[in-house]
């Protein structure tokens, strides 16, 4: 590993290529993605800050890739139904614990099958998320399964042998993200070497989950593997935003915490989170609108007209060429 290149998103830029394209409004953002084709390979974290069942639906209903996150147990099932009733793309999260077995089993007898199921745990390269992968490959074999997070080519290639048709990578690079400084481990401050590691190993698609900061991030994760980019921090607080509007100085900003922080767990036992307050922003669609313009503008300096394009730019490594880490 020592060998290893290891950089990070701001410690890379990508060269750009003579463009092909009139306008940049040709550029074509959209991802196939499991069976289904989605605008943007852009996903908001399955965070209970990030997305709600409201969310859910109206990414949906506009061609977004979306994953309802895992902390409402009850409320899943329901929400499957609903989104099959109104003949909408059904995305959940599992965890690994023994009740999450009766759950899939329940979906199973109703003929309830999730178009994308993720199993969603700290440490994924564990026997527990093989098991269940198996379980729910032999279940509810139509539904896409996502399993994570990972950060080694070891562990990608583990959890696609045991079934899954994608995998999530990222330990501990997100915005609320403890992990490196509570354990010493993960792949926070070269997350983008490891998502390229991880890529070069995977067979199947990859999904780089956290310490996305800007829009030129995605990018620069599709260069290096990526076929789905998670994001959190950008997508907290909008007005859509489940997280609480805080006023501070007179100034309104919205909570962002994590899934392993003692606010989501209810107690303060093996946390791996912490919550921040962040300026409330506008709409949800405003940035997903920007994202997807920034993101043409980066396929038009690929010189192509597509994502694939992006793929096979040459890059420089300028070590910390922008700012450090988190400094925005
Ligand atoms: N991407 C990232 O860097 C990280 C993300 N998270 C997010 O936080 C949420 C909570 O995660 P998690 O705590 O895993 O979920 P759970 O609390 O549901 O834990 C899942 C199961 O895995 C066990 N487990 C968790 N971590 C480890 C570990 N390091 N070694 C051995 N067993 C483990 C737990 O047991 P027990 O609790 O008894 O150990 C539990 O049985 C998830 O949404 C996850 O994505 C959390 C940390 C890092
Ligand atoms: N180590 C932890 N990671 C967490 C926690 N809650 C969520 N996450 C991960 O962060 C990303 C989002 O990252 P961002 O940089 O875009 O904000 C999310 O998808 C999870 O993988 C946590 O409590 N601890």
């Amino acid at each position: 590993m020592n060998n290893t290149p290891v950089f990070d998103y701001e410690d890379i830029q990508l060269v750009p290529n003579k463009c092909i394209i009139k306008s940049r409004s040709e550029a074509d953002t959209s991802v196939k993605f499991g069976k289904h084709t989605f605008r943007l390979p852009v996903v908001p974290a399955n965070m209970q800050t990030i997305i709600d069942e409201e969310i859910a639906e109206y990414l949906a209903k506009n061609d977004y890739f979306y994953i309802m996150h895992r902390f409402d147990e009850a409320a899943r099932r329901p929400f499957v139904e609903k989104m099959k009733a109104q003949g909408l793309i059904s995305s959940i999260s599992v965890g690994v614990k023994d009740n999450e077995y009766e759950f899939i089993d329940e979906l199973a007898e109703a003929g309830l099958v999730p178009d994308y199921i993720t199993i969603d745990i700290a440490h994924g390269h564990s026997d527990s998320v093989i098991n269940m992968i198996k379980y729910i490959k032999e279940k509810l074999p139509e539904s896409f399964v996502i399993a994570g997070n990972v950060g080694t080519p070891e562990a990608v290639r583990e959890l696609e042998n045991a079934g899954a048709d994608a995998t999530k990578v990222g330990i501990g690079p997100g915005k609320v993200c403890i992990t490196k400084v509570k354990t010493g481990f993960g792949t926070g401050g070269w997350q983008l070497a490891a998502v390229r590691l991880c890529a070069k190993a995977a067979r199947k698609p990859i999904i780089a989950d956290g310490g996305i900061r800007t829009h030129g991030d995605i990018a620069k994760s599709v260069r290096f593997g990526a076929s789905m980019v998670m994001v959190g921090s950008l997508f907290a607080a909008h007005e859509e935003s489940p997280g609480k509007t805080v006023e501070v100085d007179g100034q309104l900003f919205k909570e962002y915490y994590g899934s392993a922080s003692e606010y989501q767990k209810g107690e303060h036992k093996n946390v791996e989170g912490k919550k921040i307050l962040l300026p409330h922003k506008g709409n949800l669609q405003d940035t997903l609108t920007e994202m997807e313009q920034d993101l043409q503008s980066s396929i038009s300096y690929a010189g192509g007209k597509d994502l694939e394009s992006l793929t096979k730019v040459d890059y420089v490594i300028v070590k910390n060429s922008i700012w450090n880490g988190d400094s925005l």
